[in-house]
């Protein structure tokens, strides 16, 4: 799963005009971007902005009411097996299953990629080596820390070598050794070829991890550029960190209603 996959850049990926409504409220508006190969895009948002919809409609979860994904200039809709094959996606809640041990979690997820044999035991060796879980492959995630059962769903998330990976707040709720740990992990995924968007509230691994940022609220995105680009553009403003820029464009308000 960690084969060099370098390429040159280009788009892997481009989202045309997504709109979502649930109950007739509009959750994602018109969402429009471009994802180029070898990015680390950090996805930014308050809560309730639409991040986890936008991640779900990405991955056919959810059905959005118009738009279109493409993937290499193809619309997933067209060959949505091969896409789905080609994506990983490390969910908010953690989904793993407790009574099987951490060896059999990923054996169940590489499997519904339809690998068997050795090669899904190849596959199973290297990514739990990957996350530091080899030598704790017998026991059950339900014995683990939060940080290790993060560890395991990722591992879970990477087992079919996924050339974009979409990762929803991994880090929640687990220490800075944990945290530093999956920085890690990530760097090494995306220095060997996979394509990251990665959403977080913790604007700091933002700060440290992205190249991109895309900012979006209430549905709507409200920036798309190189970190370096929003920062300088920020900065003339007064705005010295992603934080400051964050707070400027979305407000600071509490997010208990809708819009
Ligand atoms: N299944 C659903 N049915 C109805 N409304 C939903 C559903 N899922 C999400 N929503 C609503 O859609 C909006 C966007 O939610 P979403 O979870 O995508 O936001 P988010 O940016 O991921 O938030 P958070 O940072 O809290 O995870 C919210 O107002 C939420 O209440």
């Amino acid at each position: 799963m960690l084969k060099e996959i370098k390429k040159e850049k280009e788009c892997i990926m481009e989202l045309q005009d997504m709109q979502k409504s649930y109950n007739k409220v509009e959750v994602l508006k018109e969402i429009s971007f471009r994802v180029q190969t070898g990015d680390i895009i950090g996805l930014l948002g308050p809560n309730g902005a639409g991040k986890s919809t936008l991640t779900k409609v990405i991955a056919g979860i959810e059905k959005a009411d118009n738009g279109v994904v493409l993937f290499h200039g193809e619309n997933i809709q067209k060959n949505a097996i091969n896409f789905k094959k080609r994506l990983g996606v490390v969910p908010q809640d953690i989904a793993l299953y407790e009574d099987l041990s951490a060896y059999d979690n990923v054996k169940f997820f590489g499997s519904l990629y339809g690998y068997k044999g050795l090669e899904l035991q190849n596959r199973i060796e290297e990514v739990l080596n990957f996350v530091g879980l080899w030598d704790r492959r017998k026991e059950s995630p339900s014995k683990f820390s939060g940080g290790m059962k993060r560890r395991l769903n990722i591992a879970c998330s990477v087992v079919h070598s996924p050339e974009i990976l979409i990762m929803d707040e991994p880090t929640v709720g687990i220490d800075p050794q944990s945290r530093n740990h999956i920085m890690h992990l990530i760097r090494t995924l995306q220095e060997r070829g996979t394509t990251v968007i990665y959403i977080s509230h913790y604007i700091e691994e933002i700060e440290e991890l992205c190249n991109r940022v895309i900012i979006m609220d209430y549905g709507k995105l409200l920036v798309d550029d190189e970190k370096d680009i929003i920062k300088k553009r920020y900065y003339d403003k007064g705005c010295e960190n992603l934080e400051s820029i964050f707070l400027t464009l979305t407000g600071t308000d509490l997010r208990d209603g809708v819009e």
